[in-house]
């Protein structure tokens, strides 16, 4: 790992505390990391918690910088972006996107003609180094500086780059909002185990260890998941019954639909907040 190259963090929040918290946790050095990040609060606690230095400005992060994270919210983008791009420009630095939405072309726009500039997304897992990570370059990125973005997002998880841009909104259906998919199933299976007589503490640990085994066994075996899930459904048990009422009440469809309702978002995000 390029753990020499100096990364600047332009936004505090919460996407950038796990990749924050992933690098430091796989070994990143604290001290080549900086962050900024005008709520107070935020600030104080990214110091406090994760030893690293904080400031308010972004052109004072951005400075000397090698690599400049844009984790802001895609509504403050433009601004963000075209006031760091001749900083970035003077160094050679390569500006790593997160933002939902916001397309290469409108960040080369901002940013300025001949930035290098990696399209990526990233998930909250990041934290736990269990993140997905989706990256796309633009023409001016040299190999070093892929390599670069790479490695800092493979310390928090797995990465793959794409074959092109538009495929960026499915990833962020996908793997960006995803945990939150997940997250909505282990609450209804937790309440599920109370209505049926667990205490809270007890459906909470039964739920999330067996979505932790479940993920785990998924990515462990060579079979796909609907082998899987059939070796859990005896012929006339209890998985049967459950799942007739899960495909019932149209659960496919519903993450189906889930999923297309946020790619289209992403669609409309790059639309309204860009110039192309
Ligand atoms: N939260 C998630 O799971 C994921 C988020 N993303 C993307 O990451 C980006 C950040 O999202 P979150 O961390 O969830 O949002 P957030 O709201 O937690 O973080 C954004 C931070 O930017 C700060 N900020 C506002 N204006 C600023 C400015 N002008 N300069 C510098 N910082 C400024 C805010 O105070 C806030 O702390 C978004 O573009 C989002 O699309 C991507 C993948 C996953
Ligand atoms: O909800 C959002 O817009 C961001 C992008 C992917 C996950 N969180």
């Amino acid at each position: 790992m390029a753990q020499d190259a100096r990364i600047a963090f332009i936004g505090g929040g919460n996407m950038a505390r796990s990749l924050i918290g992933g690098l430091i946790a796989d070994g990143y050095p604290a001290t080549h990391i900086v962050a900024s990040e005008p709520d107070t609060e935020r600030r104080e606690r990214l110091a406090g918690e994760l030893g690293i230095a904080t400031c308010a400005d972004n052109a004072t992060a951005a400075e000397g910088a090698d690599a400049v994270i844009l984790a802001v919210k895609p509504q403050v983008m433009r601004g963000v972006a075209e006031a760091l791009g001749p900083i970035i420009a003077n160094h050679g630095a390569v500006a790593i996107s997160i933002a939902a939405g916001i397309r290469l072309g409108d960040l080369q726009r901002w940013l300025g003609a001949g930035t290098a500039i990696v399209r990526t997304m990233p998930n909250t897992p990041s934290l736990v180094q269990s993140g997905a990570t989706a990256l796309y370059a633009n023409e001016h990125t040299s190999e070093a500086q892929r390599d670069l973005a790479e490695t800092l997002l493979r310390a928090v998880g797995q990465t793959r780059w794409l074959e092109n841009e538009q495929q960026m909104d499915a990833v962020t259906a996908i793997s960006g909002s995803g945990p939150a998919y997940f997250f909505l199933v282990m609450e209804a299976l937790e309440e599920a185990g109370v209505e049926l007589g667990l205490d809270r503490e007890t459906a909470r640990l039964l739920t999330l260890e067996t979505a932790t085994g479940a993920a785990r066994m998924a990515l462990e075996s060579d079979d796909p998941p609907a082998q899987l899930r059939q070796r859990v459904t005896s012929p006339g048990g209890t998985t049967e019954r459950a799942l007739e009422v899960l495909e019932a009440s149209d659960l496919r469809g519903a993450l189906q639909r889930a999923a297309e309702a946020a790619a289209s978002r992403a669609d409309e995000l790059g639309n309204l907040l860009g110039e192309q």
